[in-house]
């Protein structure tokens, strides 16, 4: 199974927003790491058919999906960033309504809700009204709906957005249960949502795909280039000015400061091994020095 992106782009105006985009993705989790306005919900909305590509195609298992109509679309399941729930509706109702719109008999619903909803551990919810469920709760529903055409592509665009630790954990982990016979495409800001699960991850920038890669040859690209250093208080300004500072942490009196740089910049400073955010931070530094958090 695969799905190839051949020359995506979009415009709006005179305005690109995806530029040139080719790729193609087969089962398991890409993550798709971008800042803002950098087009991963544009890119997404063209793949789940809600906007078209100004230029390009898309074909899934060789098949245009532009003469596959319907028949792409029941292959989709697709979470957008802000999803309708319906509030005052049960987990079991709302699910119910969005199978009967997607088609399936009233048999498949019952069995299909009941399996979504063990798939994303809101069984014993189930009774409860949506619109009383917490945040992480309510990403989980989406997915669920998202789930009950048992889509062979699933999209989910920042799930994790406002939810704590435990809460995205427990997303991430669900994305990859259910990815061994699905393509799930992610996006999200935050790089350890996709650090451990993603077979590929996909780094936009200003609408253009710049690296696409598992997270471990990404990796390798910064290898050397990841340092820390302890200084004195008088010292980070000159660092910063000179260098990306990824982070600022007070240790035992001194000042621990993550540098991303090509050579070694500063006589103490020690090599460490690079993570992913390291490559966000190397990509999108902008800002990185002024903002790296003095942790305490
Ligand atoms: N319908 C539209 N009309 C005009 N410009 C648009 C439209 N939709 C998106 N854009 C612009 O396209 C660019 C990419 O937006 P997009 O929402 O795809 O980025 P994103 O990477 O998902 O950002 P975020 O992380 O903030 O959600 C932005 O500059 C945005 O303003």
């Amino acid at each position: 199974m695969n799905l190839i992106l051949d020359k995506i782009s979009k415009c709006f105006g005179d305005k690109i927003v995806l530029d040139d985009i080719s790729l193609e993705l087969t089962p398991g989790v890409y993550g798709i790491l971008g800042a803002n306005g950098s087009g991963k919900t544009t890119l997404m909305r063209i793949l789940a058919t809600v906007m078209n590509p100004s230029s390009g195609h898309i074909s899934f298992n060789g098949q245009d999906i532009n003469d596959m109509e319907h028949r792409y679309r029941e292959l989709i399941g697709y979470l957008p960033q802000q999803v309708g729930l319906y509030k005052s509706f049960t987990a079991e109702k709302f699910l119910s309504y969005i199978a009967y719109l997607k088609g399936l008999t009233k048999a498949e619903t019952q069995d299909k809700v009941t399996e979504v909803l063990d798939l994303v551990g809101l069984s014993e919810q189930r009774k409860e009204k949506v619109g009383k469920y917490s945040g992480g709760m309510k990403r989980r529903i989406g997915i669920a709906q998202a789930l009950l055409n048992d889509p062979k592509l699933l999209i989910v665009d920042e799930p994790t957005a406002g939810l704590d630790p435990k809460e995205r954990i427990r997303l991430r982990n669900l994305l990859s249960r259910i990815s061994s016979h699905r393509i799930v495409l992610l996006s999200t800001h935050i790089v350890s949502d996709i650090e451990y699960i993603a077979k590929e991850v996909l780094i936009l920038k200003e609408g253009q795909l710049i690296q696409k890669d598992t997270p471990q040859r990404l990796l390798n690209e910064i290898e050397g280039k990841v340092w820390t250093v302890q200084v004195s208080e008088g010292e980070i300004l000159e660092l910063q000015s000179k260098y990306k500072v990824v982070n600022i942490a007070l240790v035992r009196e001194k000042y621990e400061l993550r540098i991303l740089s090509d050579t070694r910049p500063h006589i103490h400073a020690i090599s460490e091994v690079p993570h992913l955010e390291d490559l966000y931070l190397y990509h999108f530094d902008e800002g990185a020095s002024q903002d790296a958090a003095v942790k305490v």
